[in-house]
């Protein structure tokens, strides 16, 4: 079975966390879904510095990248997903969605409102339950 390991940031402005749609896809199981930013690390990145460079790519940001939060095994049909995700305090609200659909700021309490994928689910939970 395939894998691919991925980080994503849990970016926080004041009590508030950008959740962040992903676009259409032919897998069904994230297509659309809500996501934490972020993306595959390459070869030869830390996880930190593939992070850096996902945040430029997808947001236009730079914000500090924190400690690590969680890290998440999780089957999806088509191959095994591991995501590291870390705490980031960004000073700004603006942001450029520059390959996701839409996005929005909620605050913990708010974010099993929205159809996360599958992955992300334990971490919003963590996210939830420290509030
Ligand atoms: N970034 C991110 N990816 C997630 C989350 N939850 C989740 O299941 N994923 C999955 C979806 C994708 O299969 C994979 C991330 O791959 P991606 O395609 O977005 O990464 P990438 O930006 O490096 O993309 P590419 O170069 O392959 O086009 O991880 C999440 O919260 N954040």
């Amino acid at each position: 079975m395939k894998k691919i390991e991925v980080v994503a940031a849990i970016l926080k402005h004041g009590n508030e966390i950008l959740c962040a749609q992903r676009a259409e896809s032919k897998l069904e199981y994230i297509s659309k879904k809500f996501e934490f930013p972020g993306g595959k690390i390459e070869a030869g990145e830390s996880k930190k510095e593939a992070l850096k460079r996902e945040l430029e790519e997808e947001l236009n940001i730079n914000p500090n990248i924190n400690d690590l939060y969680l890290t998440v095994v999780h089957q999806y049909p088509d191959f095994e997903l591991t995501m590291h995700s870390f705490l980031c305090d960004v000073d700004t609200k603006e942001i450029t969605l520059n390959e996701h659909i839409s996005s929005q700021w909620l605050k913990r309490t708010e974010l099993l409102g929205l159809d996360w994928a599958a992955a992300d689910v334990p971490i919003v939970d963590k996210l939830m339950q420290n509030g």
